[in-house]
């Protein structure tokens, strides 16, 4: 296990890749909005977009025993509420989920239904979200939640108001009878993932971690239930320099990601490109298509990667035989390309075309979720019935390290 770049996160079990400590750093010794606004200002990538001005003061409804005594390092829980400085109140309504790092919520700002994502004060992983955010806001990607707010509040919990989404890819999948999607969903989501992924390339960022549960569909309310958004930057990296040159790889780095859709060359420790955002984007497919990987119950990192590799040699027929023609090709495209290669998104997305118009997809059609109930309840859209302890079960949870 590579020690030297990685770090420890207060408090929680995971442990998270160097190139994000310094955030960590900043957070805890600066407030939030001065951790993103520096990193926005190291980046040098556009203009300095405008910045909030923060350090939320105490508008949590509890109180405060002793002023002088330091801020309790927490989370919120459902019920509370905190004040920005233009007198705007969030309540944490309910649960949307939990991750690695923090609970996200449901709230209401100016009679829109938002998302808050928060984390631990001391976890500092959100200043890297904001930035990536406002980077790719900056850029108008369509993919990507609003940045409405963002603070600290007192040192106990950072926040971060972004759009509403609904249930995510791997949930709506796992909900589905046959737990996969129709070859018209799974294109349609193809094109807009890959748009996505492409957008965060083009500023300047790698995500690491392309997975279906860090996809989801807007919601109707928004009319944006028929756009896939990318969210969760915590394993986002930058492959450009300040001066826009290309990062050398780093060699060997030790594991990032996630087991069931990691790339062959994160199985190998070494250090990732933009080609691996997109062969996990593969995967990612195939899934979607079959309705399962041949490595689904696979435990045993190294024995997912040995299966990764075996589908381009020995299990190659098997495996593309549930699959349009067309994905070997994209395969072959992924495989050839070298760590600093950029993409042809061009041509892949070429490539999920031409599979809709062989197989007579018609243009105008809805996503595999859009029930009667759904389209008349964006609760159903946006309450999950699948836990986020099982979803991280079954794809082998977000596995920054090796230690994991
Ligand atoms: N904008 C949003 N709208 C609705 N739900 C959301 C939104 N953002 C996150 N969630 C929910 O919260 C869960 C955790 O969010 P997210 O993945 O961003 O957190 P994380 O701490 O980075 O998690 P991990 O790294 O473990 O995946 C998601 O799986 C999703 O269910």
């Amino acid at each position: 296990m590579d020690q030297s770049d990685m770090v420890m996160i207060p408090n929680t079990p995971t442990l998270v890749a160097e190139e994000n400590v310094h955030h960590k750093r900043y957070a805890s010794t600066k407030n939030l909005a001065q951790a993103a606004q520096e990193s926005v200002a190291l980046d040098q990538i556009g203009a300095p977009a405008p910045m909030p001005s923060r350090q939320r003061g105490p508008a949590i409804k509890e109180p405060r025993k002793n002023e002088s005594s330091p801020s309790k390092d927490r989370l919120p829980e459902v019920g509370e509420y905190f004040d920005n400085d233009k007198g705007d109140r969030f309540i944490f309504r309910q649960k949307l989920g939990d991750g690695a790092m923090g609970h996200v919520f449901l709230s209401v700002h100016g009679g829109r239904t938002v998302a808050i994502k928060t984390e631990k004060h001391s976890t500092g992983m959100l200043p890297m979200e904001i930035k990536v955010l406002m980077m790719v806001k900056r850029n108008k990607g369509k993919h990507f939640c609003d940045l409405i707010d963002y603070g600290a509040l007192r040192r106990e919990y950072n926040y971060m108001v972004i759009s509403l989404l609904g249930k995510d890819l791997y949930r709506l999948r796992a909900e589905m009878p046959t737990r996969s999607f129709s070859l018209n969903t799974t294109t349609k989501i193809a094109l807009e993932t890959l748009e996505a992924i492409e957008d965060l390339h083009s500023v300047g960022y790698l995500s690491r971690d392309v997975k279906p549960s860090n996809f989801a569909p807007g919601i109707r309310e928004q009319g944006q239930h028929k756009t896939i958004f990318m969210f969760d930057f915590g394993l986002a990296k930058k492959f450009l320099d300040r001066d826009n040159r290309k990062i050398k790889s780093r060699g060997e780095v030790g594991w990032r990601g996630t087991v069931r859709y990691g790339s062959l060359q994160a199985h190998k420790r070494q250090d990732l490109g933009r080609r691996d955002d997109i062969e996990c984007w593969f995967y990612m497919l195939v899934e979607m298509i079959v309705g399962e990987l041949p490595w689904r119950h696979m435990t045993d990192r190294q024995v997912v990667g040995q299966t990764k590799a075996a589908i381009r040699k020995e299990t190659r027929e098997r495996f593309f035989s549930r699959l349009p023609r067309q994905f070997e090709t994209i395969m072959g495209m992924i495989d050839g390309y070298s760590f600093d290669i950029r993409p042809e998104y061009k041509h892949l997305k070429a490539l999920i075309q031409e599979i809709r118009s062989e197989y007579q997809i018609p243009e105008r059609c809805t996503w595999d979720w859009q029930t009667e109930e759904s389209e008349h309840s964006e609760l159903t859209e946006t309450t999950s019935v699948m836990s986020d302890m099982a979803i991280m079960a079954e794809q082998g949870a977000t596995n920054y390290t090796d230690q994991q």
